[in-house]
């Protein structure tokens, strides 16, 4: 097998040979791409060249089989979604008690964007909104900027098991236009939650939020994390075991903005979002979601990939506190049979 992309091409065609689950795949396609509701966003300038019928699904499981439809070679710019990501390797550089001095993990209920910081603490209050976003991303460990850049695109080489380029128009847009997140930054310098290279720092920050990614991506990562840090397909380790819980956690709380709890409530699988359009959802065990939609909600996030997600965990009973009888059994619809159970 000559690379990653040929083994991941076989596993989807094996899969749309024999698998009822990928014809369900399609179906939610069909029910879902005239759903026109919802707007690109627009504050990036650069973000608004998106097209509104742009969508994809793709789900990858722990065993590695992967399923595909619509639009999965599709590139976007992963914006919120690094932020998970980024995270855990700012736990593996630091461990998880310094990390935790310089960012919080409660739900803020406040915009992604929001500047507000623990008033107690003054720690930003969690790695998923911008604040506390740009305080992880300072902790990132190299000698100089492009070496911490280094480290985070390898990192996600990891996860996906191929290389990234940035977009450099939608880097250039973000940095030009991005007073909001140096307010914030200079808010936590004076607090002392992160280092005085402000524009360095937000360099990376804006970087890493352009890293360009596609649907099948985004599966692959989250399914890099439901299968315990270790990527299904290419069996590379993407993040040490010990943080891979740490990690799902705050997504869960926080990983859709001021929209966790309703998220939480409804389809209950960790997941986080990013104004590109992706979401990138880990059923723990199980498998990783990844959508492409860039029809946003008012909030910052996909509304066709949560209607995706939604249908999936209802459908499947993947939410985390689900202990009724799902309507459909995952195992027997990926692989055909009946009767066998995750
Ligand atoms: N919610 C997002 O995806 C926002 C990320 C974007 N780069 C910003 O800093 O505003």
């Amino acid at each position: 097998m000559s690379n990653l992309g040929d083994m991941q091409s076989l596993a989807s065609s094996i899969s749309a040979m024999t698998s009822p689950f990928r014809n369900y795949l399609n179906d939610l396609y069909e029910k879902y791409k005239s759903f026109n509701d919802g707007a690109i966003a627009d504050y990036i300038p650069e973000l608004t060249l998106a097209k509104p019928e742009w969508f994809g699904i793709c789900v990858v499981t722990t065993d590695g089989q992967m399923f595909e439809v619509g639009e999965c070679d599709q590139l976007f710019t992963i914006q919120s979604i690094s932020k998970a990501f980024v995270f855990g390797l700012a736990l593996e550089d630091h461990g998880r008690e310094y990390v935790n001095s310089k960012v919080g993990v409660e739900p803020t209920g406040e915009a992604f964007n929001s500047i507000v910081l623990d008033e107690v603490t003054n720690r930003p209050y969690n790695p998923m909104v911008n604040a506390g976003a740009i305080a992880t991303t300072d902790l990132i460990k190299g000698n100089n900027s492009t070496e911490r850049l280094k480290r985070l695109l390898e990192m996600f080489k990891r996860y996906t098991g191929r290389d990234h380029e940035i977009n450099v128009p939608v880097f250039l847009s973000e940095k030009s236009t991005g007073n909001r997140n140096r307010a914030m930054s200079y808010l936590m310098l004076n607090f002392g939650m992160v280092g005085d290279k402000i524009e360095d720092t937000l360099d990376i920050y804006f970087q890493q939020c352009s890293i360009m990614v596609n649907a099948r991506d985004l599966a692959m990562m989250s399914a890099t994390l439901a299968n315990g840090g270790v990527n299904p397909v290419t069996q590379e380790r993407a993040l040490d075991e010990r943080y891979v819980q740490d990690v799902i956690s705050v997504m869960l709380t926080c990983g859709m903005y001021d929209g966790s709890g309703e998220w939480l409530y409804r389809i209950g699988i960790p997941a986080k979002s990013g104004v590109g359009g992706g979401i990138t959802a880990v059923a723990p065990g199980k498998l990783g979601v990844g959508t492409f939609s860039p029809l946003l909600d008012a909030k910052g996030n996909s509304l066709r990939g949560i209607k995706v997600c939604e249908d999936l965990s209802r459908d499947f009973g993947l939410h985390l506190f689900n202990v009724a009888k799902p309507d459909r059994d995952l195992a027997a619809w990926i692989d055909g049979s009946e009767g066998d159970s995750w």
